[in-house]
């Protein structure tokens, strides 16, 4: 049995669920159980905490797991990054008091408080800035305030959660994070990992792009492949009227308005866009 580690909580949690139905698993929780299985699948489900995720994968006792990329480089685990998943995405900052600091280098001789030591130490080392690293497990936002430290390093979303603490980010983000499935280093991939990626990938490809059929006049088939290339290359079938063909492409999901107002444009009726309900590249 393949034994995958999923989020029990917290910002990755729905979305990993969520991913791994729609790949076909059976990921749901049931009650408080911490684990269950998916005979179908032949798979094993354990709901673990996030951070704990990249342990447990690479000590080896789960063989995949679904954590933050920010996540497992804090932990420093002995796993690697298999696949992004798309979801949870964010980017990890330094962030002080409206006006305050302005570059990395001012953090010498301060306190920085954070829950992501490990990813702060590394990135405060490769700047040769040595500072304090107060851990703390969440909400550090306030640590400021409450006069546990002189700056943070944390997670950005949206920024509101800063913005309403009175912190504004410097210097660069030390990363960007997103949802991501992790193995354990130096481990063969085993055909039921492959089968797991490719159906998580495919999820996505279903997610990022629609179909795309329309009519078009023969005269104008080259100019519309143009517009919808595909992945290999447009499908075309004849028409009854032999003056047009049929065409059926993938588009991004975020262009398909623009293609359509293209493809019209250009001579092109019965533009139909569709969803793909799941697919295998
Ligand atoms: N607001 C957010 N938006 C997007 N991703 C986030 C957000 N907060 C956290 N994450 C990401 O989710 C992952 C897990 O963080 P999360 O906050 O869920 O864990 P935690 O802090 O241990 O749990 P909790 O916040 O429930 O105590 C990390 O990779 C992080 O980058
Ligand atoms: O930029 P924003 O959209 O405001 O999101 C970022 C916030 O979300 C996370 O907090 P979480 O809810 O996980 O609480 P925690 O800090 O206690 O982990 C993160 O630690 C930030 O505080
Ligand atoms: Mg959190």
């Amino acid at each position: 049995m393949l034994r995958i580690a999923v989020p029990n909580k917290g910002a990755l949690a729905e979305d990993a669920t969520t991913m791994l139905t729609e790949a076909g698993y059976l990921p749901a929780r049931e009650s408080r159980k911490l684990s269950r299985t998916d005979p179908d699948n032949d798979v094993e489900f354990f709901f673990l905490r996030p951070r704990d995720i990249a342990v447990y994968v690479g000590e080896g006792i789960v063989d995949v797991g679904i954590t933050g990329r920010d996540m497992l480089l804090d932990s420093g685990a002995d796993a690697d990054e298999l696949t992004a998943l798309g979801f949870g995405l964010s980017t990890f900052h330094y962030a002080g008091p409206a006006g305050q600091f302005g570059s990395v280098s001012q953090l010498d001789g301060k306190r920085i408080a954070t829950s992501y030591p490990g990813l702060v130490r590394a990135d405060l080392e490769r700047n040769g800035v040595d500072a304090r690293i107060v851990g703390l497990d969440g909400a550090v936002e306030i640590a400021i305030q409450l006069g546990v430290a002189d700056a943070i390093a944390d997670v950005v979303e949206t920024g509101s959660t800063l913005r309403s603490a009175g912190l504004e980010i410097f210097g660069g983000p030390l990363m960007s994070s997103e949802g991501i499935l992790i193995g354990r280093h130096g481990v063969p991939r085993t055909p039921a990992v492959d089968v797991l990626v490719r159906r998580l990938e495919s999820v996505i490809v279903a997610r990022s792009y629609v179909l795309i059929d329309f009519d078009c006049p023969v005269a104008l088939l080259d100019e519309a492949s143009k517009v919808t290339p595909g992945f290999e290359s447009p499908t075309v079938s004849p028409l009854h009227d032999p003056s047009w063909v049929a065409v059926r492409s993938m588009v991004a999901r975020d262009q398909s308005n623009k293609t359509m107002d293209a493809l019209y444009a250009l001579g092109a009726r019965a533009i139909l866009v569709t969803s793909i309900h799941a697919c295998r590249m």
